[in-house]
Protein backbone atom coordinates (compact mmCIF):
# COMPACT_ATOMS: atom_id res chain seq x y z
CA UNK A 1 0.00 0.00 0.00
CA UNK A 2 1.23 3.56 -1.07
CA UNK A 3 0.72 6.72 0.93
CA UNK A 4 -1.19 9.43 -1.07
CA UNK A 5 1.90 11.63 -1.30
CA UNK A 6 4.14 8.54 -3.05
CA UNK A 7 0.44 7.56 -5.30
CA UNK A 8 0.81 11.65 -6.23
CA UNK A 9 4.91 11.22 -6.90
CA UNK A 10 4.38 7.79 -8.70
CA UNK A 11 1.37 9.08 -10.96
CA UNK A 12 2.78 12.72 -11.72
CA UNK A 13 6.74 11.64 -12.64
CA UNK A 14 4.69 9.87 -15.72
CA UNK A 15 2.22 12.63 -16.78
CA UNK A 16 4.03 14.29 -19.77
CA UNK A 17 2.16 17.69 -21.26
CA UNK A 18 0.35 16.85 -24.25
CA UNK A 19 0.20 18.81 -27.89
CA UNK A 20 -0.18 22.15 -28.67
CA UNK A 21 -3.28 23.28 -30.85
CA UNK A 22 -4.25 26.64 -32.03
CA UNK A 23 -7.96 28.21 -30.97
CA UNK A 24 -9.07 32.09 -31.27
CA UNK A 25 -7.92 33.97 -28.73
CA UNK A 26 -10.88 34.16 -26.35
CA UNK A 27 -11.01 30.28 -26.36
CA UNK A 28 -7.87 30.29 -24.95
CA UNK A 29 -9.21 31.55 -21.45
CA UNK A 30 -7.90 29.24 -18.11
CA UNK A 31 -5.60 27.13 -20.45
CA UNK A 32 -1.75 27.64 -20.44
CA UNK A 33 1.06 29.06 -23.33
CA UNK A 34 3.51 26.81 -24.49
CA UNK A 35 5.31 30.01 -25.78
CA UNK A 36 6.49 33.47 -24.70
CA UNK A 37 4.48 36.37 -26.22
CA UNK A 38 6.42 39.11 -26.73
CA UNK A 39 5.35 42.99 -27.20
CA UNK A 40 5.21 43.55 -31.46
CA UNK A 41 4.52 47.27 -30.75
CA UNK A 42 4.42 50.00 -27.68
CA UNK A 43 1.14 50.45 -26.10
CA UNK A 44 0.20 53.29 -25.93
CA UNK A 45 1.93 53.44 -29.63
CA UNK A 46 2.05 57.64 -28.66
CA UNK A 47 1.69 59.65 -25.75
CA UNK A 48 -2.10 60.50 -25.30
CA UNK A 49 -3.98 62.47 -23.30
CA UNK A 50 -5.47 60.77 -20.09
CA UNK A 51 -8.72 62.84 -19.89
CA UNK A 52 -11.24 65.18 -21.78
CA UNK A 53 -9.34 68.76 -21.36
CA UNK A 54 -6.88 70.53 -22.88
CA UNK A 55 -3.59 69.86 -24.35
CA UNK A 56 -0.82 72.87 -23.74
CA UNK A 57 3.13 72.95 -23.09
CA UNK A 58 3.08 73.85 -19.33
CA UNK A 59 5.94 76.21 -19.84
CA UNK A 60 4.15 78.83 -21.90
CA UNK A 61 1.46 79.19 -19.49
CA UNK A 62 0.98 82.81 -18.20
CA UNK A 63 -1.92 84.48 -16.04
CA UNK A 64 -3.28 80.70 -16.08
CA UNK A 65 -4.70 82.21 -19.19
CA UNK A 66 -4.30 79.72 -22.69
CA UNK A 67 -6.38 81.06 -25.90
CA UNK A 68 -7.84 77.69 -27.71
CA UNK A 69 -6.85 76.80 -31.12
CA UNK A 70 -8.05 73.95 -32.28
CA UNK A 71 -10.07 70.39 -31.50
CA UNK A 72 -8.74 66.99 -30.86
CA UNK A 73 -10.81 63.67 -31.12
CA UNK A 74 -9.43 59.93 -30.30
CA UNK A 75 -8.61 58.48 -33.43
CA UNK A 76 -7.34 61.96 -35.23
CA UNK A 77 -3.99 63.42 -35.09
CA UNK A 78 -2.54 67.05 -35.36
CA UNK A 79 0.56 66.98 -36.75
CA UNK A 80 1.00 71.17 -36.66
CA UNK A 81 2.53 72.28 -33.60
CA UNK A 82 0.72 73.93 -30.97
CA UNK A 83 1.72 77.33 -30.69
CA UNK A 84 2.90 78.75 -26.77
CA UNK A 85 0.21 80.35 -24.83
CA UNK A 86 -2.10 78.24 -27.14
CA UNK A 87 -4.09 74.85 -25.70
CA UNK A 88 -6.16 72.42 -28.20
CA UNK A 89 -9.25 70.58 -27.03
CA UNK A 90 -8.67 67.59 -26.73
CA UNK A 91 -10.69 63.90 -25.87
CA UNK A 92 -9.55 61.13 -23.70
CA UNK A 93 -6.87 59.00 -25.55
CA UNK A 94 -6.38 61.69 -28.30
CA UNK A 95 -2.20 61.63 -29.46
CA UNK A 96 -0.73 64.81 -27.89
CA UNK A 97 -0.01 67.13 -30.41
CA UNK A 98 3.53 68.55 -31.13
CA UNK A 99 4.34 71.44 -29.17
CA UNK A 100 2.49 70.18 -25.60
CA UNK A 101 3.79 68.41 -22.71
CA UNK A 102 0.74 68.36 -19.96
CA UNK A 103 -3.33 68.08 -20.16
CA UNK A 104 -6.26 70.03 -17.88
CA UNK A 105 -9.08 68.25 -17.48
CA UNK A 106 -12.30 70.11 -18.25
CA UNK A 107 -13.58 70.73 -15.05
CA UNK A 108 -10.78 72.14 -13.86
CA UNK A 109 -10.95 74.99 -16.48
CA UNK A 110 -13.49 78.22 -17.11
CA UNK A 111 -14.02 79.64 -20.44
CA UNK A 112 -13.72 83.37 -21.54
CA UNK A 113 -14.78 83.77 -24.92
CA UNK A 114 -12.22 81.81 -27.35
CA UNK A 115 -9.52 81.39 -24.36
CA UNK A 116 -9.68 79.14 -20.68
CA UNK A 117 -7.91 79.82 -17.49
CA UNK A 118 -7.07 76.95 -15.63
CA UNK A 119 -8.46 76.49 -12.12
CA UNK A 120 -5.63 75.06 -9.38
CA UNK A 121 -2.43 73.65 -9.79
CA UNK A 122 -1.33 71.82 -12.61
CA UNK A 123 2.47 70.22 -13.04
CA UNK A 124 3.97 69.66 -16.05
CA UNK A 125 3.11 65.95 -18.01
CA UNK A 126 -0.17 65.97 -16.12
CA UNK A 127 -3.17 63.36 -17.74
CA UNK A 128 -0.27 62.54 -20.11
CA UNK A 129 -0.29 58.66 -20.81
CA UNK A 130 3.28 58.15 -22.05
CA UNK A 131 3.94 56.13 -24.92
CA UNK A 132 5.01 52.47 -23.90
CA UNK A 133 3.86 52.70 -20.46
CA UNK A 134 1.60 49.82 -20.56
CA UNK A 135 4.34 47.31 -22.36
CA UNK A 136 6.76 48.70 -24.95
CA UNK A 137 8.10 46.59 -28.26
CA UNK A 138 10.55 43.78 -27.53
CA UNK A 139 9.36 43.25 -23.93
CA UNK A 140 8.03 39.20 -23.05
CA UNK A 141 4.21 40.63 -21.79
CA UNK A 142 3.31 36.83 -21.11
CA UNK A 143 5.36 34.61 -20.76
CA UNK A 144 5.80 30.56 -21.29
CA UNK A 145 3.89 28.52 -18.32
CA UNK A 146 1.44 31.51 -18.19
CA UNK A 147 -2.27 30.97 -17.11
CA UNK A 148 -4.34 32.79 -19.54
CA UNK A 149 -7.05 34.70 -17.75
CA UNK A 150 -9.29 37.42 -19.29
CA UNK A 151 -6.55 40.28 -18.74
CA UNK A 152 -4.08 38.01 -20.48
CA UNK A 153 -6.93 37.30 -23.20
CA UNK A 154 -7.65 41.13 -23.94
CA UNK A 155 -3.29 42.04 -23.41
CA UNK A 156 -3.03 38.79 -26.16
CA UNK A 157 -5.55 40.97 -28.41
CA UNK A 158 -3.87 44.35 -27.87
CA UNK A 159 -0.53 42.86 -29.07
CA UNK A 160 -2.49 41.92 -32.33
CA UNK A 161 -3.40 38.03 -31.93
CA UNK A 162 -6.18 36.41 -33.25
CA UNK A 163 -5.32 33.23 -32.56
CA UNK A 164 -2.60 31.52 -30.10
CA UNK A 165 -1.46 28.17 -29.35
CA UNK A 166 -2.63 26.62 -26.00
CA UNK A 167 -1.75 22.95 -24.43
CA UNK A 168 -4.64 20.87 -26.19
CA UNK A 169 -7.83 19.60 -23.34
CA UNK A 170 -6.88 16.46 -21.78
CA UNK A 171 -9.84 13.95 -23.19
CA UNK A 172 -10.16 11.90 -20.35
CA UNK A 173 -12.96 8.77 -21.00
CA UNK A 174 -15.18 7.49 -18.09
CA UNK A 175 -15.91 3.95 -17.35
CA UNK A 176 -18.35 3.08 -14.89
CA UNK A 177 -19.13 -0.71 -13.38
CA UNK A 178 -21.72 -2.81 -11.81
CA UNK A 179 -24.37 -4.73 -12.44
CA UNK A 180 -26.59 -2.78 -9.70
CA UNK A 181 -26.25 0.25 -12.25
CA UNK A 182 -29.07 2.69 -14.17
CA UNK A 183 -28.46 4.83 -16.06
CA UNK A 184 -29.82 8.26 -14.68
CA UNK A 185 -34.09 8.70 -15.82
CA UNK A 186 -34.64 5.38 -14.71
CA UNK A 187 -36.55 4.63 -11.38
CA UNK A 188 -34.25 2.29 -8.60
CA UNK A 189 -35.90 -1.27 -8.70
CA UNK A 190 -34.53 -3.21 -5.50
CA UNK A 191 -30.76 -4.02 -5.86
CA UNK A 192 -30.53 -1.07 -8.13
CA UNK A 193 -29.16 2.20 -8.33
CA UNK A 194 -28.30 5.41 -10.46
CA UNK A 195 -25.10 5.65 -11.60
CA UNK A 196 -23.76 9.05 -10.27
CA UNK A 197 -20.25 8.45 -10.66
CA UNK A 198 -19.69 9.20 -14.58
CA UNK A 199 -21.47 12.20 -14.19
CA UNK A 200 -19.98 13.60 -10.76
CA UNK A 201 -16.34 12.39 -12.25
CA UNK A 202 -17.08 14.21 -15.86
CA UNK A 203 -18.21 17.46 -14.01
CA UNK A 204 -15.05 17.27 -12.27
CA UNK A 205 -12.89 16.39 -15.59
CA UNK A 206 -15.07 19.90 -16.89
CA UNK A 207 -13.85 21.72 -13.97
CA UNK A 208 -10.90 20.99 -14.42
CA UNK A 209 -10.81 22.05 -18.15
CA UNK A 210 -10.87 19.07 -19.77
CA UNK A 211 -12.81 17.16 -21.84
CA UNK A 212 -14.92 14.38 -20.61
CA UNK A 213 -15.86 11.28 -22.87
CA UNK A 214 -19.02 8.70 -21.22
CA UNK A 215 -18.31 5.14 -22.18
CA UNK A 216 -21.46 4.67 -20.11
CA UNK A 217 -21.72 1.48 -17.91
CA UNK A 218 -19.58 -2.15 -17.77
CA UNK A 219 -21.35 -4.77 -16.87
CA UNK A 220 -19.47 -7.06 -14.12
CA UNK A 221 -18.25 -9.47 -16.45
CA UNK A 222 -14.39 -9.52 -17.66
CA UNK A 223 -15.67 -9.57 -21.38
CA UNK A 224 -17.74 -6.75 -21.39
CA UNK A 225 -14.87 -4.77 -19.11
CA UNK A 226 -12.51 -5.39 -21.74
CA UNK A 227 -14.16 -3.66 -24.34
CA UNK A 228 -15.37 -0.93 -22.52
CA UNK A 229 -11.97 0.11 -21.52
CA UNK A 230 -10.86 -0.59 -25.50
CA UNK A 231 -13.26 2.09 -26.53
CA UNK A 232 -11.47 4.30 -24.72
CA UNK A 233 -8.27 3.87 -25.36
CA UNK A 234 -8.38 7.09 -27.94
CA UNK A 235 -8.80 9.32 -25.16
CA UNK A 236 -5.40 10.47 -23.25
CA UNK A 237 -6.35 9.57 -19.91
CA UNK A 238 -9.02 6.35 -18.40
CA UNK A 239 -10.85 7.10 -15.02
CA UNK A 240 -13.35 3.61 -14.02
CA UNK A 241 -14.89 3.52 -10.83
CA UNK A 242 -16.06 0.68 -8.96
CA UNK A 243 -15.19 -3.42 -9.66
CA UNK A 244 -11.61 -2.42 -8.04
CA UNK A 245 -11.54 -3.68 -4.91
CA UNK A 246 -11.53 -8.01 -3.86
CA UNK A 247 -15.52 -8.86 -4.51
CA UNK A 248 -15.94 -11.65 -6.68
CA UNK A 249 -17.82 -9.64 -9.30
CA UNK A 250 -13.85 -7.09 -9.42
CA UNK A 251 -12.70 -7.37 -12.83
CA UNK A 252 -11.37 -3.70 -13.27
CA UNK A 253 -8.01 -4.78 -12.49
CA UNK A 254 -7.97 -8.33 -14.42
CA UNK A 255 -9.19 -6.69 -17.88
CA UNK A 256 -6.29 -4.00 -17.55
CA UNK A 257 -3.92 -6.93 -17.39
CA UNK A 258 -5.92 -8.96 -20.36
CA UNK A 259 -5.45 -5.75 -22.24
CA UNK A 260 -2.37 -5.76 -21.61
CA UNK A 261 -1.85 -2.95 -19.13
CA UNK A 262 0.46 -3.28 -16.00
CA UNK A 263 -0.57 -2.12 -12.62
CA UNK A 264 1.99 0.60 -11.32
CA UNK A 265 0.36 0.32 -7.88
CA UNK A 266 -2.93 -1.11 -6.19
CA UNK A 267 -4.16 0.67 -2.90
CA UNK A 268 -3.25 3.71 -1.23
CA UNK A 269 -3.32 3.97 2.61
CA UNK A 270 -6.20 6.63 2.82
CA UNK A 271 -9.75 7.07 3.65
CA UNK A 272 -11.92 7.34 1.67
CA UNK A 273 -10.36 5.38 -1.76
CA UNK A 274 -8.26 3.01 -0.17
CA UNK A 275 -8.60 0.47 -3.64
CA UNK A 276 -7.46 2.72 -6.01
CA UNK A 277 -5.66 1.06 -8.73
CA UNK A 278 -2.91 3.18 -11.21
CA UNK A 279 -2.40 1.45 -14.44
CA UNK A 280 -0.51 1.79 -17.95
CA UNK A 281 -2.49 0.89 -20.90
CA UNK A 282 -0.60 1.42 -23.92
CA UNK A 283 1.09 4.07 -22.84
CA UNK A 284 -2.27 5.77 -21.17
CA UNK A 285 -2.86 6.57 -17.57
CA UNK A 286 -5.69 4.60 -16.03
CA UNK A 287 -7.02 5.22 -12.99
CA UNK A 288 -9.47 2.58 -11.28
CA UNK A 289 -11.56 4.42 -8.85
CA UNK A 290 -13.30 3.12 -6.09
CA UNK A 291 -17.10 3.00 -6.78
CA UNK A 292 -18.48 4.58 -3.65
CA UNK A 293 -19.06 7.65 -4.81
CA UNK A 294 -17.21 9.54 -2.27
CA UNK A 295 -14.35 7.64 -2.60
CA UNK A 296 -14.52 8.22 -6.54
CA UNK A 297 -14.80 12.20 -5.86
CA UNK A 298 -12.27 12.25 -3.24
CA UNK A 299 -9.79 10.04 -5.28
CA UNK A 300 -9.99 12.15 -8.24
CA UNK A 301 -9.28 15.76 -6.31
CA UNK A 302 -5.81 13.98 -5.40
CA UNK A 303 -4.60 12.18 -8.30
CA UNK A 304 -6.91 12.70 -11.12
CA UNK A 305 -7.18 16.33 -10.97
CA UNK A 306 -3.71 17.28 -10.59
CA UNK A 307 -2.64 14.85 -13.70
CA UNK A 308 -5.42 16.48 -15.94
CA UNK A 309 -3.84 19.89 -14.94
CA UNK A 310 -0.11 19.07 -15.57
CA UNK A 311 -1.01 17.43 -19.08
CA UNK A 312 -2.71 20.93 -19.43
CA UNK A 313 0.72 22.50 -18.99
CA UNK A 314 -0.48 24.11 -15.30
CA UNK A 315 2.44 24.14 -12.86
CA UNK A 316 0.24 24.91 -9.98
CA UNK A 317 -1.79 21.66 -9.73
CA UNK A 318 -2.76 21.28 -6.06
CA UNK A 319 -5.77 22.74 -4.90
CA UNK A 320 -4.93 25.48 -2.33
CA UNK A 321 -5.64 24.75 1.58
CA UNK A 322 -5.93 26.79 4.10
CA UNK A 323 -5.48 26.47 8.34
CA UNK A 324 -8.89 26.41 9.76
CA UNK A 325 -10.29 26.04 13.72
CA UNK A 326 -12.30 23.26 14.39
CA UNK A 327 -15.49 23.70 15.71
CA UNK A 328 -16.27 20.63 17.28
CA UNK A 329 -13.61 17.53 17.86
CA UNK A 330 -12.48 15.06 14.89
CA UNK A 331 -11.09 12.22 15.89
CA UNK A 332 -9.89 9.43 13.63
CA UNK A 333 -10.11 6.03 15.13
CA UNK A 334 -8.69 3.90 12.11
CA UNK A 335 -5.55 2.99 10.95
CA UNK A 336 -5.75 5.01 7.60
CA UNK A 337 -5.03 8.75 7.36
CA UNK A 338 -9.04 9.91 7.11
CA UNK A 339 -9.62 12.54 4.13
CA UNK A 340 -12.71 14.28 6.49
CA UNK A 341 -15.38 15.89 4.67
CA UNK A 342 -15.73 19.53 6.27
CA UNK A 343 -17.68 22.89 6.17
CA UNK A 344 -15.36 25.97 6.20
CA UNK A 345 -16.44 29.25 6.47
CA UNK A 346 -14.80 32.81 6.81
CA UNK A 347 -15.09 34.66 10.14
CA UNK A 348 -13.64 37.80 11.60
CA UNK A 349 -10.37 36.93 9.06
CA UNK A 350 -9.63 33.26 10.53
CA UNK A 351 -11.20 30.02 8.73
CA UNK A 352 -13.52 27.77 10.60
CA UNK A 353 -14.08 23.98 9.64
CA UNK A 354 -16.66 21.77 10.88
CA UNK A 355 -17.16 18.01 9.74
CA UNK A 356 -19.93 17.12 7.42
CA UNK A 357 -21.19 14.58 9.71
CA UNK A 358 -21.77 10.89 8.65
CA UNK A 359 -18.25 10.19 6.86
CA UNK A 360 -19.43 7.07 5.03
CA UNK A 361 -17.81 6.70 1.91
CA UNK A 362 -21.56 6.10 0.04
CA UNK A 363 -23.35 9.29 1.34
CA UNK A 364 -22.49 11.61 -1.35
CA UNK A 365 -24.00 14.21 0.62
CA UNK A 366 -21.09 14.71 3.12
CA UNK A 367 -19.41 16.15 0.32
CA UNK A 368 -22.40 18.51 -1.26
CA UNK A 369 -22.56 19.78 2.54
CA UNK A 370 -18.92 21.03 2.54
CA UNK A 371 -15.89 22.30 0.62
CA UNK A 372 -12.93 20.88 2.31
CA UNK A 373 -11.05 18.16 3.17
CA UNK A 374 -9.36 17.65 6.30
CA UNK A 375 -6.55 14.98 6.91
CA UNK A 376 -7.09 13.30 10.07
CA UNK A 377 -3.65 10.90 10.85
CA UNK A 378 -4.49 7.40 11.79
CA UNK A 379 -5.80 6.75 15.68
CA UNK A 380 -6.08 10.85 16.47
CA UNK A 381 -8.02 13.22 18.04
CA UNK A 382 -8.10 16.76 17.56
CA UNK A 383 -9.93 18.81 20.01
CA UNK A 384 -12.34 22.26 18.87
CA UNK A 385 -10.12 25.21 18.73
CA UNK A 386 -7.22 23.62 17.18
CA UNK A 387 -6.28 24.72 14.11
CA UNK A 388 -6.42 21.73 11.06
CA UNK A 389 -5.36 21.79 7.99
CA UNK A 390 -7.69 21.98 4.99
CA UNK A 391 -7.71 21.58 1.21
CA UNK A 392 -10.53 23.89 -0.47
CA UNK A 393 -12.49 22.30 -2.69
CA UNK A 394 -14.31 25.16 -4.06
CA UNK A 395 -13.75 29.08 -3.11
CA UNK A 396 -17.36 30.06 -3.09
CA UNK A 397 -17.64 30.47 0.29
CA UNK A 398 -15.40 33.81 0.19
CA UNK A 399 -17.29 35.54 -2.53
CA UNK A 400 -19.34 38.35 -1.23
CA UNK A 401 -23.23 37.79 -0.72
CA UNK A 402 -25.98 39.48 -2.36
CA UNK A 403 -27.61 41.84 0.35
CA UNK A 404 -31.50 40.50 0.36
N1 LIG B 1 -13.77 -7.29 1.79
C1 LIG B 1 -13.56 -6.02 1.45
N2 LIG B 1 -14.57 -5.35 0.94
C2 LIG B 1 -14.38 -4.07 0.60
C3 LIG B 1 -13.13 -3.45 0.79
C4 LIG B 1 -12.07 -4.21 1.32
O1 LIG B 1 -10.94 -3.72 1.50
N3 LIG B 1 -12.34 -5.51 1.62
N4 LIG B 1 -13.00 -2.14 0.50
C5 LIG B 1 -14.19 -1.34 0.61
C6 LIG B 1 -13.93 -0.03 0.12
S1 LIG B 1 -12.96 0.94 1.12
C7 LIG B 1 -14.48 0.47 -1.03
S2 LIG B 1 -14.22 2.11 -1.44
C8 LIG B 1 -15.30 -0.34 -1.89
C9 LIG B 1 -14.78 -0.17 -3.30
O2 LIG B 1 -15.12 -1.24 -4.03
P1 LIG B 1 -15.19 -1.25 -5.60
O3 LIG B 1 -14.30 -0.25 -6.18
O4 LIG B 1 -15.01 -2.63 -6.03
O5 LIG B 1 -16.63 -0.71 -5.89
P2 LIG B 1 -17.99 -1.49 -6.04
O6 LIG B 1 -17.99 -2.65 -5.12
O7 LIG B 1 -18.22 -1.74 -7.46
O8 LIG B 1 -18.96 -0.40 -5.51
C10 LIG B 1 -18.88 0.13 -4.21
C11 LIG B 1 -20.16 0.87 -3.89
O9 LIG B 1 -20.27 2.00 -4.75
C12 LIG B 1 -21.47 1.95 -5.52
N5 LIG B 1 -21.19 2.39 -6.89
C13 LIG B 1 -20.36 1.77 -7.74
N6 LIG B 1 -20.35 2.43 -8.91
C14 LIG B 1 -21.17 3.47 -8.79
C15 LIG B 1 -21.56 4.50 -9.67
N7 LIG B 1 -21.10 4.56 -10.92
N8 LIG B 1 -22.41 5.43 -9.22
C16 LIG B 1 -22.91 5.36 -7.96
N9 LIG B 1 -22.56 4.39 -7.08
C17 LIG B 1 -21.72 3.45 -7.49
C18 LIG B 1 -21.82 0.49 -5.52
O10 LIG B 1 -23.16 0.26 -5.78
C19 LIG B 1 -21.41 0.06 -4.14
O11 LIG B 1 -22.39 0.41 -3.19
O12 LIG B 1 -15.24 -1.69 -1.53
C20 LIG B 1 -15.37 -1.95 -0.12
N10 LIG B 1 -15.42 -3.35 0.07
O1 LIG C 1 -11.94 3.59 1.21
MO1 LIG C 1 -13.48 3.15 0.70
O2 LIG C 1 -12.83 4.17 -0.41
O3 LIG C 1 -13.73 3.94 2.26
O4 LIG C 1 -15.03 3.59 0.69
Amino acid sequence: MVSIEEAQRIILEQIVPLEIEKVTVFHGLNRITPEDHVAPWDIPAADNSAMDGFAFLHSSVQDNRLSVCGFLPAGEVRRETVPPGSAVRIMTGAPIPPGCDTVVPIEDVETDGDAIVIRGKVKAGDHVRRRGEDISRGDVVIPTGSLLRPQEIGMLSAMGNTSLAVYRRTRVAILATGDELLEPGATPEPGKLINSNSYSLAAQVLDAGGDPVLLGIATDDLEATCEKIRAGLNADLLVITGGVSVGDRDFVKAAIEELGGSVNFWKVNMKPGKPLAYATLQGKPVFALPGNPVAAMVSFELFVRPSLLKAMGHRRVFRPTVRAVLQEPAVNKGNRPHLVRGIVSQCDGRYLVSTTGNQSSGRLSSLTLGNGLMKLAPESRIESGNEVEVMLLDRNFEMGLLQE
